[in-house]
């Protein structure tokens, strides 16, 4: 809407030209009095002048009515827009200057301090705290407030500063107000007042609003100017005081919408405690618009746990999976979404993203936030007061048949020896014993060379070490192996010298070797104790036990039994209708029947758990040897286990730590390709030989985990210059289909350590000519795989000199044929051997003798001393003192 100049210029009693040159000057573009101007501003006009025209009025209505006033002709002869000031006007106006002067600094100061708070006190309230100075004349709130001046964009009161027309009125301005209402207006910082809706009509608000930011209120007249009354107050003096808007603070408050920092004031906290609101807003109230989420980082925490799997970090930042992976991509890493990434990556990637990465490794303990994984066990699990006595883990260690198991046979009165194959244990036992009342655990260890590494084990879970020497054979290598290992092991030793009963026992000559091995026996000044047993007999087997006892003693052995379980895995293996199982020992805690485990990448519900002579257990506690069942996948023997808080935590645990270590197998694999690439020319030549070699790739399966890496061990010590070997599989269990066609996808053959063949594995394994080999005794199966790689090299040729014969004579026979007349001088001649016609030390011709005459008869052989007729084929030309060396061609097995 707008309104044509003559219209407003009718409606403020002023010439189109004047109003056209006053418009000018304030910046609109008129140029006739057809011209417009909008209603806004057209409406601040008429208020302005109507403010102005009833100052001559202003006196006093009824005064204005009496004619006899002196001064009142005289007014009208006042140019246009000039009025008198009365003394009170002119008093009142420098109370209000000083006023303002003091409102102006004090609102400095504080909007200085509020400008940090930046929050809108309430703008409405100053103004309607004001109470309008001396308002000339009673006020009706005659109509609705006008749109104000400042609102629009062009404000046209924003102009110069309009000398006062209307006289003494004009002082009612609500800049004035703002001046008497200090606080508020200097509480109110300029930028939160800026689009504040007055408490009047919402478009109105910006009118006090501006007033109140503007000290020099008083000089911005559309601001300063009370809204105009319409059209008829401009001929009358009904001045609308400020107080209009008082009224109608309660008005429709804008709705806190505009969360801008320039935001809505909030209506009802208004303006009295401004101040002491302000303040306090500005340390704690955060404005509304800003969530408390804002910190002074402003980066997202998340906490995650390695391993970092793309799939699962996407979420946690909030990216879809494929975006990471082409971020990551754009890093130089490739990795698709069930790959895992380094933490150095995700720490990037999240900080890109807005995030803050927290990573809780395993077992580490978040101090600041405590939100890592809860630790497994209590701090205090090891706490002196939690401790209980625990039975001794003792190992029995020693040369091969020496008599271990049958030491522990006798001690267990059991007969394991018998149940042997080849009369050797070769796989670990645990079993546990009562003597005096006091329980022993005993770990059986075999002694084979090969099985090195679990005799390693079996000394490295257990507090006493029983080092078995035969006193008819004393120390041997495998003695020294296994003193090393329970010296390493720290464990105390105690030696048995066992077969005192046997022929030929020496215990002196043990004694002597202990001492120069720095284990001296006690009887001989030194500390360690030796018994001198007889395992077959029974021989002072209750000393030995009381000696372990009483090592155990020394060493008291404790444990805290109620926490949760974790210990050691002894053996494992893969048994018919239980699936894989595995023999633990409890180092701490008790195990129960349905704990959670995790071991590695294996996790396992304990579905049950038996002795060593198969009676269920419900719990095992500390120092405890038990089988288990439930396992997701064999164990490796060796490996240390704990429990889980369950089977689900479990079982993601395990998945981790198979993430983790895949990671790192292809962290490895990238670096021996990185490292290949700086071959030298002599690793060049290193390849293709190898590359010429042959090899015999095995698979390897063993009934026990323990037994199979012992195999395999001792097949990669076989040792050859001509053929590699290489496992390319290796499992606990029977042989199977699997592993046939494994075989034969490899051209691999199948190594089976006391192991039986599936139902069909063995017409399979024909079909595919897969050749299986088994044994039930190590070394018989080790020797048997030797034989298959050398089966792999090309046969050997090796020539053997037979015989040989001297020419003496050359015989004619027939017109060109010659017959050489010999010697036999050495060894024997047969016919069709092979011949090599020798002259001088140089070799003439080689071929077959295919005449050998004795006289004229044909012979096959002709020994040293007699005299013969030979013909080598092909040859005629013989000459006296030749030689003829007959050789005998054999084909060697070719050897490693
Ligand atoms: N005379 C005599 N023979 C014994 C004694 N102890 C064991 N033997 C015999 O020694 C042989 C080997 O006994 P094992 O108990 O199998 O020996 P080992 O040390 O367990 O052997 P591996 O299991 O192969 O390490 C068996 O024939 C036993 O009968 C003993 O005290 N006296």
């Amino acid at each position: 809407m707008s309104v044509r100049i003559h219209q407003l210029s009718k409606d403020i009693g002023m010439e189109n030209k004047e109003l056209i040159a006053l418009l000018k000057s304030r910046g609109f573009e008129v140029k006739s009095a057809s011209s417009t101007i909008d209603n806004i501003s057209a409406d601040a006009l008429r208020e302005e002048y109507a403010t102005e025209a009833p100052e001559p009025e202003a006196p006093k209505t009824e005064e204005a009515s009496a004619p006899a006033e002196p001064d009142a002709p005289a007014a009208p002869k006042l140019p246009e827009g000039v009025f008198v000031k009365s003394v009170a006007d002119i008093e009142r106006e420098h109370e209000e200057k000083a006023a303002k002067a003091e409102a102006e600094k004090a609102a400095k100061a504080e909007a200085e301090k509020a400008a940090q708070a930046a929050k809108a006190p309430k703008p409405a309230e100053p103004v309607k705290a004001v109470t309008p100075p001396p308002a000339p004349k009673p006020v009706s709130p005659a109509g609705p407030p006008k749109p104000p001046a400042g609102g629009p964009p062009k404000p046209p009161a924003g102009g110069p500063p309009r000398p006062p027309v209307g006289g003494p009125p004009k002082a009612p301005k609500p800049s004035t107000a703002a001046v008497g209402t200090k606080p508020p207006a200097a509480a109110i910082p300029p930028q939160a007042v800026v689009g504040v809706k007055p408490a009047s009509t919402p478009p109105a608000a910006a009118i006090p609003a501006k007033a109140v930011v503007a000290p020099k209120s008083v000089e911005t007249p559309a601001a300063s100017k009370p809204p105009v009354a319409p059209k008829p107050a401009a001929a009358k003096p009904p001045v609308t005081p400020p107080t209009p808007p008082a009224p109608k603070p309660a008005g429709p408050p804008k709705p806190p919408a505009a969360p801008t920092p320039a935001g809505p004031p909030k209506p009802p906290a208004a303006a009295k405690p401004v101040e002491k609101e302000a303040a306090p807003a500005a340390d704690t109230a955060l404005p509304e618009g800003e969530t408390a989420e804002a910190p002074e980082s402003g980066l997202k925490k998340i906490h995650i746990k390695p391993p970092i799997v793309v799939r699962d970090f996407a979420g946690e930042i909030g990216l879809k999976p494929f975006k990471l992976i082409s971020e990551l991509m754009e890093l130089g890493i490739f990795a698709s979404m069930n790959q895992t990434i380094e933490e150095n990556v995700a720490v990037q990637i999240a900080t890109r993203h807005g995030c803050e990465l927290e990573i809780h490794h395993r077992g580490e303990q978040n101090e600041q936030t405590g939100s890592a994984k809860p630790k497994v066990e209590k701090p205090d699990d090891d706490d002196p007061k939690f401790l209980k006595p625990r039975p001794p883990v003792v190992c029995i260690l020693g040369h091969v048949d020496h008599g271990k198991t049958t030491l522990l046979d006798t001690i267990r009165k059991a007969n394991v020896v018998s149940g042997e194959a080849g009369g050797i244990t070769q796989h670990i036992g645990a079993y546990q014993i009562e003597h005096n009342g006091q329980k022993i655990s005993f770990i059986d260890t075999p002694g084979h060379a090969a099985f090195s590494m679990m005799r390693e084990r079996g000394a490295n879970v257990t507090d006493v070490s029983i080092l078995v020497v035969a006193a008819d054979d004393a120390f041997k290598p495998q003695t020294d192996e296994a003193l090393k290992f329970a010296k390493e092991a720290n464990n105390a030793i105690i030696v048995a010298i066992n077969k005192i009963d046997a022929k030929g026992a020496n215990v002196d000559r043990v004694k002597q070797q202990m001492q120069e091995k720095g284990i001296a026996p006690e009887d001989w000044g030194g500390e360690t104790i030796a018994v001198e047993v007889s395992a077959l007999k029974g021989t002072n087997i209750d000393d030995l036990l009381d000696m372990i006892l009483l090592q155990a003693e020394v060493l008291e052995l404790q444990a805290n039994p109620s926490c949760p379980a974790s210990g050691t895995i002894i053996e494992s293996q893969v048994e018919q209708g239980r699936g894989a199982t595995a023999t633990v020992i409890v180092e701490r805690g008790t195990l129960k029947r349905g704990d959670a485990l995790l071991c590695g990448e294996v996790y396992c519900r304990v579905k049950t758990m038996t002795d060593a002579d198969g009676k269920v257990l419900k719990a095992a506690p500390p120092a405890t040897p038990v089988k288990v069942t439930g396992w997701s996948d064999v164990p490796a023997s060796g490996t240390k286990f704990n429990t889980e808080k369950n089977e689900k935590t479990a079982k993601r645990n395990a998945e981790e730590n198979m993430q983790v270590r895949k990671l790192h197998d292809a962290a490895r694999a990238q670096q021996k390709n990185s490292e290949g690439g700086a071959a030298t020319i002599d690793d060049l030549f290193a390849a293709i030989e190898n590359q010429q070699k042959k090899c015999l790739r095995v698979i390897v399966k063993s009934d026990v985990h323990g037994s199979t890496e012992a195999l395999v061990q001792a097949l990669k010590e076989i040792e050859s210059t001509k053929v590699d070997l290489e496992v390319i599989s290796k499992g606990v269990g029977h042989i199977t289909k699997n592993d046939i066609t494994l075989a034969s996808a490899g051209g691999a053959m199948v190594v089976g350590f006391n192991v039986k063949l599936d139902n069909g594995v063995q017409s399979l394994a024909k079909h595919h000519d897969i050749r299986i080999v088994q044994h039930a005794i190590i070394y018989e199966l080790i020797d048997q795989v030797e034989e298959a790689m050398a089966d792999l090299l090309d046969a050997e040729y090796t020539e053997k000199k037979t015989g040989a014969a001297e020419v003496r004579q050359v015989f004619s026979v027939g017109k060109t044929r010659n017959v050489a007349g010999c010697m036999v001088t050495e060894g024997s001649i047969k016919r069709n051997c092979i011949a090599r016609l020798m002259r001088g030390g140089q070799l003439i011709h080689e071929s077959k003798i295919d005449t050998l005459k004795r006289f004229k008869d044909d012979v096959k052989e002709v020994r040293a001393g007699y005299e013969c007729g030979i013909n080598v084929a092909g040859y005629d030309d013989y000459q006296e003192g030749d030689h003829i060396e007959c050789f005998a061609v054999e084909e060697q097995r070719p050897s490693l």
